[in-house]
């Protein structure tokens, strides 16, 4: 019988986890689990009660008190925060220059960590990430590190906010980018860093597509003959 398996994807910004890992996630019928939303659902909630992201304790608080849920609706991840819809506010600037801050602290890693796994624990996600291969699914059956030149990931996410209406200045964005990725790689608990065990794929060259087939390829090929 095919077992459910579960799918890590990690890498750096704008590597092209969130698409690939939806799109694996509809094809094989799975969940997708965005992990980075739930770390920019509790950045927006800090910068709500204008907490302190650097204060460990305040944020730790904000968390264990703010009810926070992921659904899929029509191939998008929606994000609810104490019945709030913050979808969209959580991808603001704001927040995303903040997030990588109160994502460094260990007690918050820990909290995060435990609920991604619960929510993977009956097999069938594919959830992305920075530490799912290294942290929250050392056993998953398969894992992914998408990467891609810093000039690519920041090329990408300009088209993309250029796309949705918003501002959007490239060089500006290759230096957030860039020192995002330094941020959650230099950080003590769980780095941003490619598990031993998972298979690194430049995507700088490769379309969306070219990513999917050839992750979908393995994971199929490799359940035949489980
Ligand atoms: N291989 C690719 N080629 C071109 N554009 C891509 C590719 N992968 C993703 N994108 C685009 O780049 C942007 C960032 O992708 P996203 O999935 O949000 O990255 P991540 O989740 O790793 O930050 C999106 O607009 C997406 O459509
Ligand atoms: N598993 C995860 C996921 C995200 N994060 C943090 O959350 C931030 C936002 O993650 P994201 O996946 O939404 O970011 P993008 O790659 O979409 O820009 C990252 O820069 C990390 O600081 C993390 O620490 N661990």
């Amino acid at each position: 019988m095919m077992t459910r398996a579960n799918i890590a994807i990690d890498g750096p910004a704008g590597a092209g986890k969130s698409t690939v890992a939806k799109k694996l996630a509809a094809e094989l019928g799975y969940t997708y689990i965005d992990t980075g939303a739930m770390y920019r659902a509790l950045t927006w909630k800090v910068l709500q009660e204008q907490a302190d992201p650097e204060n460990e304790s305040a944020v730790l608080h904000i968390l264990q008190q703010m009810h926070l849920e992921l659904d899929m609706k029509n191939g998008n991840v929606f994000v609810t925060v104490d019945e709030k819809d913050v979808t969209d506010a959580i991808r603001q600037q704001d927040v995303t220059s903040l997030v990588s801050f109160t994502a460094r602290h260990a007690r918050i890693r820990s909290e995060m960590v435990e609920k991604q796994k619960k929510l993977a624990e009956k097999g069938g996600t594919v959830m992305d990430g920075r530490d799912i291969g290294t942290a929250v699914l050392p056993d998953a059956s398969f894992k992914f590190f998408l990467n891609a030149t810093v000039e690519e990931r920041a090329k990408r996410r300009h088209a993309e906010q250029l796309q949705k209406g918003m501002q959007s200045d490239l060089t500006q964005l290759q230096t957030e980018i860039a020192e995002r990725d330094r941020i959650d790689s230099e950080r003590e608990t769980a780095p941003l860093k490619k598990a031993d065990d998972a298979l690194e794929v430049d995507t700088t060259a490769m379309t969306i597509d070219e990513v999917v087939s050839f992750l979908l390829g393995i994971v199929r090929e490799v359940k035949r003959y489980e």
